[in-house]
C-alpha cells in the first residue's frame, strides 16, 4: 500500500532513522531523561487545548448520554468548575483505589491542572469522570461504562460495515499482500479514536477519518518498521505475542482481524491481548469490547464472519487470551512497569503497543528532539517492542532527519492531526552481563 506519499524512513536510511532498529541495544545506553515532561502549562500548546476545551466538552458529550440522577449531575458540575477554575481535589478515603492515587499524585493536589504531568492530569480526569458518575460506587451505576453510547454507535455504524465487506476482497490477494494491508488497517485504525473527535480542531480529525474511507493510499507513514516486525514474527516459529491494544470499535476489529492473521499463518502460536481494566480516554477496549467485536465479527457475512468464528474458538483454546492489569490504566510511563507485567513482556517473542497513548507511555511523555533514536529510547523495555500509532500529540522520536525537514516545512500539525502514522519497531536488548 506504499505510495509516494509514504515516507520511507525504515532501515538504513540515514542516521535517525530507526523505524526498524535490528541493532543490538545496550539497555543501560538510553539517554538521561532530562527534558521536562509536557505539562499543559503553555497557552495555544496541545495538551493545553485537551485540558481546557477537550475536558470540559467530554464531560456534556457525557452528561447528555446517559439520564444521569441529581447526584451524578452535582457531581459532575463540580468536576467542571475544579478542572477549569479550581485546583487538582484528590480522591475521598472512601475510594477504593485513594492510596494508590495518593502516591501517584504526590506533590500534584492542590495544582492547576495546568501545571502538571499533562499524561498524569489526563489519566486522574479518567478517573475522576469515572468517580462523578458512579462508576465504583455501590449504586445502580456501579460499572456502567460512560462511553458504552459512543462505542455501540460506532460499532454498529456504516464505516466499520464497509470496512469488513473490504475482507471479502482481500480474502483472495496474496498471503503478503494480505499481511501488509491488515497491517496497515490496525495502524490506520487508531485514527478511528472518538476521544480526538471531541477535539476543539475537530473538522481537521474529521477531515482525516474520511481521508482514511476515502483510501488508504492517502496514508503518509514518517516511519516505517515493518519489515522488521515481519522478520521477528517468521511463520512457523513457536511465538507468543503481546498486543496492548487502545481504542475499541473501529481500532480493535482491525486489530483482531491482524491477530487471527498471525495465528492462522503461523506467525504467532498465542496472542495475548491488553486490554483496559476500566473505561479509559474515552473509547479505549475494555473485555467488554472484545466480546462486542468479536459479536460483530461472527455476526458478520462472508470472511469477516469466518475471522470472528476463529477467533471465538481461538479463545477458548487459549492461543487468544485477554487480560486487563490495572497498570494500563496508571499514570505513568512504561518505565516504570511493575515486575510482573515486565516479565510478560520479557517472556513475549514481540510485544506491539497500539496507539498514541501507548507511544507517549513507551518513549515518555516529553518534547524529544524527533530524530532521538526509537531504539534507544526504549531500551528499558523487555524484550522486542513495535510501536503503531498516528501521530495525535506533540511527542516523536525516530525519524530520519530528511523526513522530519519535510514535515517541518509542510506548514501542517503533522504531530497532532492523526494525519501522519508510523511503524516503529527494535529488537530485543542484548543481555547485560
Ligand atoms: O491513544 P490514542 O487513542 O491513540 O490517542 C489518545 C489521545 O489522542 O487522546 C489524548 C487527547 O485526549 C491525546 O493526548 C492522546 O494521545
Amino acid at each position: 500500500m506504499g505510495d509516494s506519499s509514504t515516507y520511507t524512513a525504515g532501515e538504513g536510511d540515514g542516521p535517525g532513522a530507526d523505524a526498524g532498529s535490528d541493532a543490538g541495544i545496550d539497555a543501560g545506553s538510553a539517554v538521561a531523561a532530562d527534558l521536562p515532561v509536557i505539562t499543559g502549562g503553555v497557552p495555544g500548546s496541545f495538551a493545553r487545548g485537551v485540558l481546557a476545551d477537550r475536558h470540559p466538552a467530554l464531560i456534556q458529550q457525557v452528561r447528555d448520554a446517559f439520564p444521569y440522577g441529581r447526584r451524578q449531575h452535582e457531581a459532575l458540575d463540580s468536576l467542571l468548575d475544579e478542572i477549569t477554575h479550581g485546583v487538582i481535589e484528590p480522591l475521598g478515603p472512601e475510594d477504593h483505589d485513594h492510596e494508590r492515587w495518593a502516591e501517584w499524585g504526590r506533590g500534584h493536589f492542590g495544582r492547576s491542572w495546568y501545571d502538571v504531568p499533562f499524561l498524569w492530569a489526563e489519566s486522574y480526569f479518567y478517573r475522576r469522570l469515572l468517580g462523578a458518575v458512579g462508576y465504583f460506587g455501590t449504586g445502580p451505576w456501579r460499572g456502567v461504562d460512560p462511553f458504552a453510547p459512543f462505542k455501540r454507535a460506532e460499532l454498529r455504524g456504516e464505516a466499520v460495515e464497509e470496512e469488513l465487506r473490504a475482507l471479502d476482497v482481500l480474502a483472495d490477494a496474496p498471503a503478503e499482500k494480505r499481511a501488509e494491508a491488515l497491517l496497515l488497517g490496525s495502524l490506520w485504525g487508531n485514527r478511528a479514536d472518538l476521544g480526538f473527535r471531541v477535539s476543539a480542531d475537530e473538522r481537521v480529525g474529521e477531515r482525516a477519518a474520511e481521508s482514511v474511507a476515502a483510501s488508504a493510499v492517502d496514508s503518509a507513514l514518517v516511519a516505517d518498521g515493518s519489515p522488521l516486525l515481519w522478520r521477528l514474527l517468521p511463520a512457523g516459529s513457536p511465538s507468543t505475542v503481546a498486543v496492548v491494544a487502545d481504542n475499541a470499535g473501529r481500532e480493535l476489529i482491525p486489530d483482531l482481524i491482524l491477530i487471527d492473521h498471525l495465528l492462522e499463518h503461523r506467525r504467532a502460536e498465542r496472542v495475548v491481548l491488553h486490554v483496559k481494566p476500566y473505561p479509559y480516554f474515552v473509547s479505549d477496549a475494555m473485555m467488554s469490547d472484545v466480546v462486542d467485536c468479536l459479536r460483530r465479527l461472527t455476526e458478520a457475512p462472508g470472511e469477516a464472519g469466518r475471522i470472528g468464528g476463529r477467533l471465538w474458538k481461538a479463545m477458548a483454546t487459549g492461543s487468544l487470551e485477554v487480560r486487563a492489569h490495572p497498570f494500563f490504566c496508571a499514570p505513568l510511563p512504561y518505565e516504570e512497569m511493575p515486575e510482573d507485567l515486565r516479565a510478560e513482556f520479557a517472556g513475549a517473542t514481540l510485544t506491539v503497543l497500539k496507539g498514541d497513548l501507548n507511544y507517549r507511555r513507551l518513549v515518555g511523555d516529553r518534547l524529544w528532539s524527533a530524530t532521538d533514536s526509537f531504539a534507544v529510547r526504549t531500551a528499558y523495555f523487555p524484550g522486542a517492542v513495535a510501536a503503531l500509532r498516528t501521530l495525535k500529540s506533540d511527542v516523536v522520536v525516530g525519524l530520519a532527519p530528511a523526513v522530519l525537514d519535510t514535515l517541518e516545512h509542510s506548514g501542517t500539525a503533522w504531530r497532532t492531526s492523526g494525519t501522519h502514522a508510523l511503524i516503529q519497531s527494535r529488537r530485543a536488548p542484548e543481555p547485560r552481563f
